[in-house]
């Protein structure tokens, strides 16, 4: 059957993708910081899924591989590691040190917004965007030591949300004083900067990703005859794991793969992040300054026909210190199909996956969750996705690794 990309024409919106699963999720205690202990309802220790970070593990030495762009090797190098790890860490990436230490500060301004400010800006049940806890909580029955801030297009937009009434009236200094992070959040546009920069740099790495299988623009259907990409679309996250009480009990982020082509994280120089190596089992990805992780998405796998994996990776919360995250999820535009891509099929590769847009498939992943590949699988053998550790009731066998 023909792969070559289609453009459906009725257009899906990204943002519908949830209208159809509904997840209402809050946090059972509010201000998580204000807790000495950690709740039974945030207490994982018993949930089969759950296997003891890796952090500190001196038994696992390996570590995802870091790869310097500037190195004459990189495709290679990067194609490696999107087959063996489905994740990878960059270093000379063209982002400034200076950018990625203020988003993280803007950051930090947010989640440290009084409770009742960040409700303002709340995530609605079908929708995509705003403040509150990870739609993935909707899998499992306790609740993850995290807050969410989503972003599609420009922040700024999203932050007026936050935007307290009574400050706007009274502006000016006759009202009552803003919180200095507020101030901080409304009045800088590290935030759009940030998000210029990620596109950029994303657009970049998914050539090289691509480029190591091959993959040149003409095969790209969705991208002009540059390899410029006219209509991607793509979301950021503001990830919060406050520091915890209890960190060996409870869970930052659950194990997932992300529904992107490739999401780009930066992490603060507080560690958290797990990828799931095969046949090692969980493994820390350490902090490096000015570095950021790359991670295959699902989109990728299917583009590449399951030469690359999609990781499983989750984060791990700890005593001490707050962490924050920056993940930029990118992907194709709404109206493009995705399909193996026909360079990577043949009598002997028969194209693993169905055309799927990613607004479909995000709807897929919202009933399906880490079984959503599995569920648009056209060919049995062999099977290249883990199949992963997946809610209450599923199996568990990503943690069998
Ligand atoms: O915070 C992290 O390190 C992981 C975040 C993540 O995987 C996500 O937001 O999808
Ligand atoms: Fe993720």
């Amino acid at each position: 059957m023909p792969s070559i990309p289609e453009i459906s024409t009725v257009p899906p919106k990204l943002s519908d993708a949830f209208r159809s699963h509904p997840v209402h999720l809050r946090h059972e205690c509010p201000d998580l910081t204000s807790l000495k202990e950690l709740p039974d309802s945030y207490d994982w220790t018993h949930q089969h899924y759950v296997i003891p970070a890796t952090n500190g593990d001196s038994a696992i030495s390996e570590s995802i591989p870091v790869i310097d762009l500037n190195d004459p090797n990189a495709l290679q190098l990067i194609g490696h590691a999107c087959k063996t790890w489905g994740a990878f860490q960059v270093i000379n990436h063209g982002i400034p040190t200076s950018l990625l230490d203020q988003a993280e500060c803007t950051t930090r301004h947010l989640f440290s917004l009084p409770v009742e400010q960040k409700l303002k800006a709340s995530r609605l049940p079908d929708a995509l965007t705003g403040y509150g806890l990870s739609r993935s909580n909707s899998f499992f029955s306790k609740i993850m030591w995290s807050e969410v801030f989503t972003i599609i297009g420009s922040p700024l937009d999203h932050f007026r949300h936050l935007w307290p009434e009574d400050y706007t009236k009274h502006w000016g200094g006759r009202g009552p004083i803003a919180p200095p992070g507020f101030q901080n959040l409304i009045k800088n546009e590290v935030m759009e900067e940030y998000e210029k920069e990620m596109t950029k740099s994303a657009e970049k790495l998914m050539w090289l990703m691509l480029g190591s299988l091959n993959i040149t623009k003409e095969d790209i259907e969705w991208a002009d005859p540059k390899g410029n990409i006219p209509d991607e679309f793509a979301v950021l996250h503001m990830n919060y794991y406050p520091a915890c009480p209890n960190p060996d009990r409870a869970m930052g982020m659950a194990a997932h793969s992300d529904s992107t082509i490739l999401t780009i994280l930066h992490q603060n120089n507080t560690a958290g992040l797990q990828v799931l190596k095969k046949g090692t089992g969980w493994v820390a990805v350490p902090t490096n300054p000015g570095g950021l992780v790359v991670i295959v998405g699902d989109l990728l796998q299917i583009l590449s026909n399951g030469s690359y994996i999609s990781a499983l990776h989750r984060a791990v919360v700890n005593r001490d210190k707050p962490r924050f995250s920056l993940p930029y999820f990118y992907g194709p535009p709404a109206r493009a199909q995705v399909s193996p891509l026909p360079k990577l099929v043949g009598p002997s590769d028969p194209p693993l996956y169905r055309p799927i847009t990613w607004s479909e498939f995000l709807g897929i992943k919202a009933k399906h969750f880490n079984n959503a590949l599995s569920s648009i699988r056209i060919c049995t053998s062999p099977p290249n996705e883990v199949v992963a550790a997946n809610g209450d009731n599923n199996t568990n066998s990503a943690e069998v690794a």
